[in-house]
């Protein structure tokens, strides 16, 4: 195992959840060692929310297992359940969930109180927490009266206050204007670097997993697809959601040295060598777009059809469908150039220098794709 690779043996969070709903059923082995944050992320219907509810006890496993700090909290085989009260865990819901009759002071002292705490012990560790969130001055307000990211903090304070073995985090801050955001995620950060227990935070948002995460776990349809650091996962995605996720195009193909066979008849020139099953991955930024064949340099060339544009940034994000669908990133005054028109035929051309390939090892062979 390699150095700082998450080890079960020290692991905080020891789990295998297996839930089955209806025909969907979640597969998912996780650990999670303590200060460690990993972000667990899939498309709609991956089973995200699945996962957080069964690790929450919302859920029951049909089987598997969830130990948390060395207790068993659900165990199907062993008739072992644990009701959610009774979970060493703090959760902050997507939409916070903070009760409305209640002022955030006692918000934050809910769970302390529910551990045992005397009223007026636990108002004082709330009241701590408050000051360490910079709500000190909201303590008697009711949620009403608190905007959007000051709530997100009560529901944060509230999580830690009762010093979680694990701190599930659900969508944190997908409720919040981009602006608030950026403030509410940098605050988050210094909370999770603070914070001993292990969390898991998921979400859709690749920035928030970038920036707040240690450790990606990518699940489709129940399973994981792709796991690792973020540079890693970054680098070399192995799936066609995990590429859109990190904004690059990828195709799965058959390398002999520089030719990458990806569908009939269609071939890429890579700079490295490789041989057998690989994924080529480049980035829509190293696309160029012309209106006629171009002469020269790029070594890939292929006619495509303008499927869509939208902005990304300060540029444009052109999809275009041919042999293969390809993004492009392309300055407005490019685009101008071009006058782009959905159904527009241009030239699409890589350099062979831009493109990465790497090996599509026997565990991505479920990656889905084509
Ligand atoms: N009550 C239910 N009964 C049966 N199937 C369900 C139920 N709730 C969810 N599912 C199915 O379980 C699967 C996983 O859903 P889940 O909500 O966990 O996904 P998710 O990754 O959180 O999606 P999203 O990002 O859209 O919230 C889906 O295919 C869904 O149709």
């Amino acid at each position: 195992m390699p150095p700082g690779a998450p080890s079960p043996g020290r692991a905080v969070l020891d789990a295998h959840l297996v839930v089955d709903r209806g025909t969907f059923r979640l597969d998912l082995p996780l650990t999670i060692r303590p200060g460690e944050v990993v972000a667990l992320l899939g498309p709609n219907g991956a089973g995200k929310t699945t996962a957080l509810r069964a690790l929450a006890g919302l859920l029951p496993l049909t089987d598997g297992h969830l130990s948390l700090a060395g207790r068993h909290l659900d165990h199907p085989g062993r008739r072992i359940w644990t009701p959610t009260e009774q979970r060493p865990i703090g959760v902050v819901f997507q939409d916070y969930l903070l009760f409305p009759h209640l002022t955030a002071l006692d918000n934050v002292a809910f769970g302390p109180r529910r551990q045992g705490l005397d009223r007026q012990r636990a108002r004082q560790r709330a009241a701590d927490w408050l000051v360490r969130v910079g709500l000190a001055d909201h303590a008697r307000r009711k949620p009403r009266q608190l905007s959007g990211g000051q709530a997100q903090r009560v529901a944060l304070a509230r999580a830690l206050a009762v010093d979680p073995a694990l701190l599930l985090l659900d969508e944190p801050l997908a409720a919040l204007d981009a602006r608030t955001r950026l403030d509410t995620r940098a605050r988050l950060q210094h909370h999770l670097a603070g914070h001993a227990g292990a969390t898991l935070l998921v979400t859709h948002d690749p920035i928030d997993a970038v920036v707040l995460a240690d450790r990606l776990v990518i699940i489709e349809h129940g399973q994981v697809v792709q796991e690792g650091d973020v540079a890693t996962v970054t680098a070399q995605p192995r799936t066609d959601y995990v590429a859109r996720l990190v904004g690059l195009n990828l195709y799965r193909g058959h390398a002999d040295g520089h030719l990458v066979l990806i569908t009939d008849g269609f071939t890429l020139v890579t700079n490295d060598r490789q041989h057998g099953d690989v994924f080529v991955a480049f980035a829509p930024s190293a696309v160029a777009l012309h209106p006629h064949r171009p002469e020269g340099s790029p070594r890939n060339t292929w006619p495509a059809t303008v499927a869509g544009v939208q902005r990304h940034g300060d540029n444009l994000r052109v999809q275009l469908d041919g042999r293969v669908t390809v993004a492009a990133d392309i300055t407005p005054a490019a685009a101008a150039h071009l006058r782009l028109t959905p159904g527009q035929t241009l030239w699409v051309a890589v350099k062979a220098a831009e493109t990465r390939v790497y090996p599509a090892a026997a565990a991505a062979t479920n990656a889905g794709v084509g």
